[in-house]
């Protein structure tokens, strides 16, 4: 993707107006009834592996972006973002035009964090459901106990350097050719995202343990780790069920004579039309989650899925959710819920964007809602761990999407990693 953004553009998306919504892990949970605690083990598709190295401990490794806990680590988080290739290429100019545009776009960033209580919730967050998730799966998967939870994030601590160090330093390689799973917490993949974090856990395996010989996915047999990937979940029906649960919280709080009306606007991240061109999966893959939930909700109610957090002038995925919501206002729509499906926890896409810009900005404020993000809720952390259980059942390296390059990859990285996370399982594809 070329990033063409002129700079002045770059910073053009905040407002000022300030909430104090959640920063920490809010007993949302406790609401859920028992019944909603079921398990939704799913079948996966069958690239397997030597099934003796599925003994525990097993590390399970959440990967996904990160965020900044605090306004002072705005402008770190900002320099790796903008420096990392996988999420905006700027080729040869990388090095000069990342720090450059990281730095004139911290200071507003800084104002849209503030807003938000100070920072990013995604480290609480995602702290509290590998943990809860993990004590989950040494109750269903005794086999593969004790499970130790990880997270690694891309732009922002714990980075993925210091995850693997932790491992190193438990145990997990150092001659003994533990277990790890890589676990990313984006539903949907996309080579910006999921892909990055592989690229980015690849580079530091060959750093940190030495170059791997071609059989070490899957056996551990040279005492190195022994790594396998969740590399995407998008319907999984713990997921749909979590958000579906959400809707339907949100459509209750409507009265009755209008709930019928209420329209569903599902709001995912958008992404650079050249990344879609370039046959990057996640809008189709968003858009299976969108099924299945208004499957899972009878379709009882007209929806569309619409796109958000476009970052400077060049072509995004659209419609964008915030075009969207006026232009349904014009319409005489009034009533709407906007929901969250890729991503699970709260962040500055939902606590600002969606409910400071959007809905607080819409001048329909109590009509127009937002479903809560999964965050803590207990059937997503169910499904978490059946998605896990699955997977070490299945004593499969990767799904059989992962092997496949976007048809218009030109990446090194992504053949390295890909070759390194998918070569190896049978039957497994990957075009360099
Ligand atoms: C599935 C989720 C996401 C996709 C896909 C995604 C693609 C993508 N993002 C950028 C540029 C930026 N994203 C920024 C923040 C940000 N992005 C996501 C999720 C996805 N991004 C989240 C959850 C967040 C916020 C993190 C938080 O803790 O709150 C930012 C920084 C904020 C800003 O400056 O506006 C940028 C920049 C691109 C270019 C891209 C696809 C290629
Ligand atoms: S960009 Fe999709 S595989 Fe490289
Ligand atoms: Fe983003």
């Amino acid at each position: 993707m070329a990033f063409r953004a002129p700079i002045s553009q770059l910073t053009k998306r905040a407002s000022q107006s300030t909430i104090s919504r959640l920063t920490a892990p809010s007993p949302l949970w406790q609401r859920s009834s028992a019944n909603q605690l079921r398990s939704f083990a799913t079948p996966v598709p069958p690239v397997t592996q030597d099934a003796t190295s599925s003994k525990g401990p097993t590390a399970v490794v959440f990967m996904n972006m990160g965020g900044p806990s605090t306004t002072d680590e705005v402008g770190d988080f900002l320099s790796r973002l903008f420096a990392d290739g996988d999420l905006i290429p700027l080729g040869r100019l990388q090095n000069y035009l990342g720090p450059l545009i990281s730095k004139r776009r911290t200071p507003k960033i800084i104002k849209q964090y503030a807003a938000i209580g100070g920072g990013s919730p995604i480290r609480k967050w995602s702290e509290y459901q590998a943990s809860e998730m993990c004590k989950i799966l040494d109750k269903i998967s005794p086999e593969t106990a004790p499970h130790k939870p990880y997270v690694a994030f891309r732009y922002a601590n714990p980075l993925t350097e210091e995850m693997y160090n932790r491992l190193l330093e438990d145990g997990f390689g150092g001659g003994k050719g533990g277990r790890a799973v890589a676990f990313t917490q984006y539903p949907q993949y996309s080579c910006s995202t999921t892909g990055s974090s592989l690229n980015e856990l690849w580079k530091w395996r060959q750093r940190l343990e030495g170059k791997a010989p071609d059989n070490v996915v899957g056996g551990g047999n040279d005492g190195t780790i022994s790594w396998s990937v969740i590399d995407r979940w998008p319907v999984h029906p713990g997921l749909v069920d979590a958000i579906a649960l959400n809707i339907e919280d949100q459509l209750a709080t409507f009265p009755e004579d209008v709930r019928d009306d209420v329209v569903l606007l599902f709001s995912a991240h958008s992404l650079p039309m050249s990344v879609v061109n370039r046959g990057d999966p996640y809008p189709a893959e968003v858009a299976a989650t969108v099924h299945a939930v208004m499957q899972r909700l009878g379709h009882s109610h007209p929806y569309r899925l619409v796109w958000q957090s476009q970052v400077g002038p060049s072509a995004w995925l659209g419609a964008q959710t915030s075009d969207a919501v006026s232009e349904y206002i014009k319409k005489g729509q009034k009533n709407m819920i906007l929901i969250p499906v890729a991503f699970t926890s709260d962040h500055i896409e939902t606590l600002y964007e969606l409910d400071e810009e959007v809905i607080g900005e819409s001048g329909h404020r109590d009509t127009i809602k937002r479903s809560e993000s999964l965050n803590g809720h207990p059937v997503f952390i169910q499904a978490l761990a059946d998605i896990a259980k699955a997977h070490l059942d299945s004593g499969e390296t990767c799904s059989k999407q992962m092997g496949l390059r976007c048809p218009g990859c030109k990446s090194e990285r992504c053949a390295e990693s890909k070759k390194f996370f998918a070569g190896q399982g049978p039957g497994m594809t990957f075009a360099v």
